[in-house]
């Protein structure tokens, strides 16, 4: 049996591609081979040895300890794109909160309960409506703060709206750029960005290259009155930043999806309870992917979307003898792979197929033999010197 320790609420629908004969998931899995939760803040402390993989059911995996998993050999997947439409629809959300009377004029509303007659009650909207107005998005320019699987589908949603589109992304992959709609501004200077746009949005994972990005600096560089909106991570804005901004009227609302104490109560900032993607759709999106990937990782050692390891993947070789495939994790440096295979070559055990892929400081390989390995040559290369892990799968 393979145990998948859970931690939040994940969905039946991905729950429900492991079979019951094959897997054990639930939260109470100790000694589990693998973890899979959304938010939940992973310390190191609870991965036992026996993890070989953590799958977050989401985009962002500042909640996952990635750097120590890469040291362990542990693999880290997310679930790119999959959320991206929740949030998508969210900033479309906020950009009009941002835009029209829409919350205070609700808040009116409801101070008028009790009101008995509808007459008077027509006469009282058409007297107070124009404390409501505000602006059109068409026409405006929105600022996309990073062009992945959320930011490109905000760009082509903007566009649809008949906004001017202007994107910031150094580190943007070659898929990316080809999901892009071409009517985006590429800008590469942040300042220009911001100077430019009536809104900004972002859509950035936090690392430590981006943890403060908005600070005092960049809320000085923005065009006055603009809107900010984070659907990102809190850690990315300086929330100091944005109170002076608001109070100056550099920003005229921040709109975030992390509240910040310093930022409730206010009229200018509009705060939402981290709910980006909690759609049935996405969350049932994610869970579906993140087993997948998982599954595909627990019984083939196939690695898609890893944050921390190359991927890769080989075909299951009909016809081998055995079936018998070896995952090894080690260390990225030259000889290895000429080790680990002297070992194999040393117990007589013959290679049908493999592949090797190596990513920053690791390298991965999957092996499929001819027969099943002993005991003795797999320990063998579990101790050679900067092996990480091995599973016989
Ligand atoms: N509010 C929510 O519920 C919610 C939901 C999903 C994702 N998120 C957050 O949104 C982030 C983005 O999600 P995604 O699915 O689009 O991820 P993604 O990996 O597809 O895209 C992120 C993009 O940011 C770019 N980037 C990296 N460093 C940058 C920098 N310094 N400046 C500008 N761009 C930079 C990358 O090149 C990449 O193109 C996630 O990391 C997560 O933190 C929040
Ligand atoms: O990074 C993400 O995917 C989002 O922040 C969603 O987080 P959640 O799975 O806790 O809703």
């Amino acid at each position: 049996m393979l145990k998948i320790r859970t931690y939040n609420q994940i969905s039946d629908k991905g729950i429900s591609r492991f079979s019951t004969t094959r897997y054990q998931v639930d939260a109470t899995q100790n000694q589990a081979d693998a973890v899979l939760l959304r938010s939940h803040k992973l310390s190191a402390d609870e991965l036992e040895d026996s993890i070989k993989a953590v799958a977050r059911a989401g985009a962002g995996v500042n909640n996952v300890p990635v750097a120590q998993c890469t040291e362990r050999g542990i693999v880290v997947f997310n679930t790119p794109g999959a959320n991206a439409n929740a949030v998508k629809e969210l900033v479309l959300t906020g950009m009009l909160l941002a835009s029209r009377g829409i919350l205070p004029g609700m808040q009116f509303i409801s101070t008028l309960a009790g009101m008995q007659d509808n007459g008077e009650l027509s006469k009282l909207m058409e007297t107070e409506k124009k404390r409501f107005a505000g602006n059109e998005l068409a026409g405006r320019t929105l600022g996309i703060i990073g062009l992945g699987a959320i930011g490109s589908m905000v760009a082509g949603m903007a566009i649809d709206l008949g906004m001017t589109v202007l994107g910031y992304d150094p580190a943007l992959s070659v898929d990316a750029a080809w999901r892009l709609p071409n009517q985006v501004h590429k800008i590469e200077n942040l300042s220009a960005l911001v100077a430019n746009s009536d809104y900004v949005t972002l859509h950035l994972p936090v690392l430590d290259s981006t943890r403060g990005l908005v600070n005092a600096d960049l809320v000085a560089s923005m065009k006055p009155g603009l809107c900010l909106l984070n659907f990102a991570r809190d850690e990315i804005v300086d929330t100091a930043a944005v109170v002076a901004g608001l109070n100056s009227g550099q920003l005229r609302t921040y709109v975030s999806d992390f509240p910040r104490y310093e930022l409730i109560g206010r009229d200018d900032v509009i705060l939402m309870p981290h709910i980006g993607a909690s759609t049935a759709e996405a969350e049932e999106n994610c869970a579906v992917m993140a087993a997948e990937q998982l599954k595909d990782f627990l019984e083939n050692g196939n690695i898609r979307n890893s944050v921390n390891f190359p991927l890769l993947s080989l075909e299951r070789v009909s016809g081998a003898e055995s079936g018998t495939r070896l995952a090894v994790t080690n260390k990225n440096v030259p000889g290895m792979l000429g080790k680990i295979l002297s070992l194999l070559a040393d117990q007589n055990i013959n290679v049908v197929d493999m592949i090797n892929k190596s990513r920053g400081e690791i390298a991965y390989n999957l092996i499929d033999l001819a027969s099943p390995p002993s005991e003795a040559a797999v320990s063998a290369i579990a101790a050679t010197d900067d092996v990480i892990k091995v599973t016989v799968l």
